[in-house]
Parts: C-alpha cells; structure tokens; sequence
C-alpha cells in the first residue's frame, strides 16, 4: 500500500504514467525540461503507477488479494494484455506526491551536490552562499546585479511588453496535448519570453550582461554540483499588477543526476526598482525538509533551523535564510540542519581562489577607502561581467543585506506559517537572486500589484 497523503501540490495536468516518451512536462514555461527521459527517473514514476492504482483502488473496493480468483482466469487473453498496457493517468500533483513518498526531495537532490571539491574559482556566489545553499536548498542573494541594472531591465522588458513580445504563460499550453498544466490564467498569471543567446531580445546589451552574469553564476555551481550544461533556459517574465500569481508548484521532479534533460537549480534574478510592501508580488518558498533519513520531520523543522535567535549578524554579507528581515550570516552553523551538510566545503577545498571573510574586507576597504559593512562579503568574490562591476557597494547607500526589523521593509524577508507549514515570502525587490533546488523547493508567486519583471534561468 502507498504511504498517505503529502502537502505537495502542483496544479492542474494530468501525466501518462508508463508510457515510453517519459514522464509529464512539468511546468509549462519549459521546454519539456522537466521530461523524465531517462531510466532512474522514468522506473520510478513507472513504479509510482503501481502504486497508484493500489491507492485509488482501496477506498472503492477489495483489493487485488481479496478479488475473487477467476478475476485472473483470462491469463494470456488478450483483452488482459491490453489492460496490462493500459497507461494510467494521474496528475502532476500525485506524481509529485508519490516521488516525495519514495524519497525526499531534498533527500535525492542533494546527491547533485560533489562531495569532494575541487579549487574553487568563483566569480558570482561566495564559498558561505553555496554552503548555504547546499545546506538548505535554497539562497537569496541581494545586490546580485546592480540598482541601475535592474531598472533598465525592467524597462526594457516593460517596452518589450508593449510591443508584444511577451505571450501569456498559460495560453502556452493550450495547444499541447503533452500537458494541460497552467492553462488557467488565475493559477499562473504571468507573460513570458524566452531569451536565447545570441537571438533577439536577448542581444540587448542589458540582457546580454545579465547572460553573462548567470553564465558565471551557472560556472559557480557547476563546480559544486553536478549540472550538464553550461548554458540554461532563461525566462523573462512579467506579471501584470492585476493580482496575478503563480500558485504553488515545483519546477522539476526530484533528480539526484541521473536525468538528461532535467532542471535541477532555478536562478531568479529579480528587476523591481521601488518595491513596495503594497505590491505584493512575493515568492513564497516552502524550505525542503532537510533532516537525515529517519529523523521526524516537523513541520517547523526548517524554520527552526534559521532561527534570528541564533544570529549576530556581526557581517551581514551574503543574504541568506532570514526571519522577519534578518539576514544571518552563513557559516555561523545556522541553516545546517543536516549532520553532514556543513562539512563538504571545509574539507580539501582550495582557499586561494576564494577570498574569505577578512580578505573580502580587507580588498573592500582599500579598494574604496571606507570601512566594510553592508553587504560587503556578499559581493561577488572574483567578478568579471559587466553588470557585476555595477554592483553596488555598501557606501553607495540604498538597501543593504544587514539585519531588518521592520515587516514593512519592502525589501525584508519573512518567515510565516500557512497551512501548518513554514513558508519565507520573498519580497521581488531589484538586484535579488533567489536561487533554490528546482526539484526540491515548492513555490508561488502571491498575487501581484505592480509591473513586476524578473529573468529566471533554469540549470540542468
Ligand atoms: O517569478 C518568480 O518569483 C517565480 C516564477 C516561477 O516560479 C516560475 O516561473 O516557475
Ligand atoms: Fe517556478
């Protein structure tokens, strides 16, 4: 019999389980970068069929042990076979379930991650951000590209959107017969475009810096985990400031690497120049469980792990996991939840290539002449593109990754419950990177009240 029910949700579409193309597209803006085309993924969610139909089965009558025996007297018939082959249909929502049964998420996900790492050479994410993100699941980086960067992409994705280049995310599907998922404008809202290197929109020099910053990004993590390629989709989106929201969803099945074509981590930049609490317009992220086989998992269980509590905030650097608006400093042993998943960057990593800490300071201070603070560390660390060398300093003013107490703060971050379940809304303010497991970490976007634009690259 097949465990019970999980809160996991993903709306509408139904997959054919067992059949020989693989698995269901799962989000609808790909392009069929969630198809289970290989092996592991494609006999687990074969098996989940089974397991499925013991589910279904149950509540409605006796099962296959208790039929009468002469239920299975036509062995070899034909008619038989053909039931045999018969594909059955469930949704995405139940294949997400029963995977997150077998496993979970985090749990196979984290496999992506090498054990052993090589020198690291890093140009976008600082050696605490990827621990953080290796220990959680999920990261949220502030001043990623700059304050001036994201307003022109904002204005320029707002001009491209008057000029029709944008199609609405939910009539994409409307003619594929592969998947029937966000075909509802009220479960996914917004417009999109795709940005192909090389290919207009994306030879605008504003996203081409931006493409080359998630390219270093995308480099970063390629030498700590274990993603295929070196380019990504990338999706410029719009969500009209008329309550448009993206209900609760994961982008990828489950994937510990076995998988071709699969999105394994989602990068939102986001370009929201004078966010205001009023815009709505947040993500909402539900943080994975991350607790070791066995252990039992609270439904609080991540949000203890960031307790403000246990945070000085001594250098605010990196922005990572907060609550209320604080953003604790990684390293500090908060967010590491999981025995083993603090160590890896400790052992045998180089220290050359990454500035640590003091350094980080100490080049901040020559190099501009005052003292560090803000969001100093959290910088990139070995920065080359150019919005990168935009980036904002923390004697530029203006938002910095220190700690925040106000939940009126546009830019703060916020731990809530809902639904008896830890969630963290993320304000969309410009120049912040979300990134976060794609097959680990369920998400929304709250409904939406301003013109809000974001580019999202996805990593296989
Ligand atoms: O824009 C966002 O904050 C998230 C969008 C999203 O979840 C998606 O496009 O899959
Ligand atoms: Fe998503």
């Amino acid at each position: 019999m097949c465990p019970s029910n999980t809160q996991t949700h993903a709306p509408g579409g139904t997959s054919e389980l067992g059949s020989e193309d693989g698995g269901p597209e799962f989000d609808r803006g790909s392009h069929a970068s969630t198809t289970a085309t290989t092996a592991s993924l494609s006999s687990r969610i074969a098996s989940l069929a089974v397991c499925f139909e013991e589910d279904r089965r149950e509540p409605y009558g006796p099962t296959v042990a208790e039929e009468p025996s002469d239920y299975y007297d036509s062995e070899g018939d034909a008619s038989e076979e053909e039931e045999e082959e018969e594909e059955v249909e469930i949704t995405e929502e139940e294949v997400m379930r029963l995977l997150d049964q077998q496993e979970p998420p985090f749990q196979v996900c984290s496999r992506l991650f090498f054990k052993q790492l090589p020198s690291l050479r890093l140009r976008q994410l600082t050696r605490q951000q990827l621990q953080q993100f290796r220990s959680t699941g999920f990261v949220i980086v502030d001043n990623f590209i700059t304050q001036e960067a994201s307003a022109r992409i904002h204005s320029d994705a707002l001009l491209l959107h008057r000029q029709g280049a944008f199609q609405e995310a939910s009539a994409l599907g409307v003619n594929d017969s592969n998947s029937k998922s966000y075909t509802d404008r009220r479960a996914r809202g917004d417009s999109l475009t795709w940005l192909h290197v090389g290919r207009p929109p994306a030879t605008n020099p504003t996203f081409v810096s931006l493409l080359m910053t998630l390219q270093e990004l995308q480099g970063d993590l390629q030498q700590v985990m274990a993603l295929r390629h070196r380019s990504a989709e990338y999706q410029l989106s719009y969500y009209p400031p008329n309550g448009a929201q993206y209900i609760k969803h994961r982008d990828a099945f489950p994937d510990s690497g076995a998988e071709e074509h699969q999105r394994r981590v989602t990068a939102i930049v986001y370009a929201n120049p004078s966010w205001t609490a009023s815009d709505g317009g947040k993500l909402r992220i539900w943080p994975p469980k991350t607790e070791p086989v066995g252990q039992a998992a609270s439904p609080s269980a991540s949000l203890s792990s960031f307790s403000p509590a246990a945070s000085t905030c001594a250098s605010p650097c990196a922005s990572t996991a907060v609550h209320h608006g604080y953003h604790p400093q990684p390293g500090s042993g908060r967010g590491a939840p999981s025995s083993d998943s603090g160590s890896i960057w400790e052992q045998g990593s180089d220290t050359t290539s990454v500035r640590s800490e003091a350094s980080c300071a100490a080049t901040l201070r020559s190099e501009h002449g005052s003292q560090p603070g803000g969001s100093a560390c959290g910088e990139a660390p070995a920065a080359t593109s150019s919005l990168t060398e935009l980036r904002r300093h923390p004697e530029d003013g203006g938002p910095t990754n220190g700690l925040r107490t106000s939940t009126d703060d546009p830019a703060a971050v916020e731990y809530a419950e809902y639904g008896g379940q830890a969630v963290i809304d993320i304000s969309p303010v410009a120049g912040r990177l979300v990134l976060f497991l794609s097959g680990a970490v369920d998400h929304a976007v709250l409904p939406n009240f301003s013109a809000r634009v974001a580019v999202t690259a996805w990593c296989q």
